[in-house]
């Protein structure tokens, strides 16, 4: 890890801590943070720090005595094993499956792309949406392959008027500019969590054997460094990435931006979750977080994309440890930051592929990987069935 981060890995919380927790009317987000006399107000929900269930560990442990009786050799499928086993735990399933998988994609614009932080420009954003509408996006045509039904949210971009098959659920049009004023007042970040679970809510019809969440916003990779460079105490420099395609230069300003916007609203040692999402936070990025948690509370196993969305599922973790067994996690992004946030999380995920997209397309493209995993767990036959000799010693 490259010095000068203070990342810490994530251990499940005490149970008196979680016992207070719970029983705070304040929000875990915000304890401990120094608050601006505007974020003096709870802005977390309450929701948001009920315990996951864990997974089922006799499921589990059903789950590797079959991957024991498979005819191949112990292990010879590698992380394709571990992963039928773990959707087997997740689902409480001895036929682990995921084939009813939604996808939903959040949208969100940034005041700070008015400071060219990203090599495209902020309509784009808007564009997008038209195009995921049209199904010629990246996310559209992998979800169309993959027959996976994909919802897109506008929950804050610059749109005024409503984008045909996108739903609307905002609190604002963007973010403000964080290297001017806090990207977003208390009651708007709060929005923007409630959105994402109104998202999950939504999802229920597909009963989701797994989710996917992606997103779209020019200028949330800067968010993203910004959120992480807080919470892992990393110098800017360590996580900024080109995002669309900035060059060493651009690259170079976007993490003075974020460093100069940290030391600004005082997030240089220590503040809370909801003090850090409030002043350098995208509404789509919180949306997500939010989304995690809910489906993570509705025993949904999550499938999480690159760099953008591990910064979410890190916001996610540390406001509820216990969504973090939930996670998987599928792709690592040719996005700087992405594999410091991945250490954080204690996750490897399944491919590298040097997707620097979003849209939660690394999430797609592992989904088959999943798939057949699944099909290996439930439809080999055993040593028995196949009358084939067990390991001799
Ligand atoms: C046409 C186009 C489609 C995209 N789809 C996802 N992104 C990705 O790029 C953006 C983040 O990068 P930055 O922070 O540099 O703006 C996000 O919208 C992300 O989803 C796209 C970007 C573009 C230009
Ligand atoms: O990995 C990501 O999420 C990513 C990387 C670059 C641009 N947009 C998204």
């Amino acid at each position: 890890m490259p010095t000068g981060c203070r990342s810490r890995r994530l251990t499940s919380r005490p149970d008196a801590a979680r016992r207070q927790r719970l029983s705070s009317a304040w929000c875990d987000g915000n304890r401990g943070a120094r608050r601006s006399p505007h974020e003096r107000s709870c802005v977390l929900p309450e929701w948001t720090s009920l315990d996951c269930a864990p997974p089922s560990e006799t499921h589990r442990q059903a789950a590797l005595e079959r991957q024991a009786q498979l005819t191949k050799p112990l292990g010879a499928l590698g992380r394709l094993e571990q992963v039928a086993v773990e959707i087997a735990a997740l689902q409480a399933s001895e036929r682990p499956s995921a084939d009813r998988v939604p996808v939903v994609l959040f949208a969100g614009d940034h005041g700070i792309a008015a400071q060219g932080v990203s090599a495209y420009p902020p309509e784009v954003t808007v564009q997008m949406l038209h195009n995921f509408a049209a199904g010629g996006a990246a996310i559209s045509v992998l979800a169309r392959g993959l027959g996976c039904p994909l919802e897109v949210v506008d929950v804050g971009t610059l749109a005024s008027a409503p984008v045909p098959d996108v739903l609307v659920d905002k609190p604002r049009r963007g973010t403000r500019d964080f290297s001017v004023e806090a990207a977003l007042a208390p009651a708007e970040v709060a929005f923007a969590v409630e959105a994402g679970r109104r998202a999950v809510a939504r999802q229920a019809d597909h009963a989701p054997q797994l989710v996917i969440f992606g997103e779209m916003g020019i200028g949330n990779t800067t968010s993203a460094a910004a959120i992480a460079a807080a919470l892992l105490r990393c110098a800017p420099a360590e996580i900024v990435g080109s995002g669309t395609g900035l060059d060493a230069d651009g690259r170079a300003r976007k993490a003075a931006i974020i460093a100069a916007a940290l030391a600004r609203h005082g997030l240089t040692s220590g503040a809370g979750v909801a003090d850090i999402l409030a002043a350098v936070g995208g509404l789509e990025i919180i949306a997500i977080a939010g989304a995690i948690i809910a489906a993570a509370q509705r025993r949904w196993p999550v499938l999480v994309d690159g760099f953008i969305v591990s910064v979410a599922a890190l916001l996610a973790v540390r406001l509820n440890s216990s969504c973090r067994s939930w996670l998987l996690f599928s792709h690592r992004s040719a996005e700087r930051g992405h594999s410091l946030v991945l250490e954080a999380l204690g996750a490897r995920p399944l491919i590298d592929l040097d997707l620097r997209l979003g849209e939660a397309s690394g999430a797609a493209t592992a989904l088959p990987i999943i798939r057949l995993a699944c099909a290996l767990h439930n439809g080999m036959a055993t040593f028995a069935e196949a009358a084939v000799s067990g390991r001799g010693s």
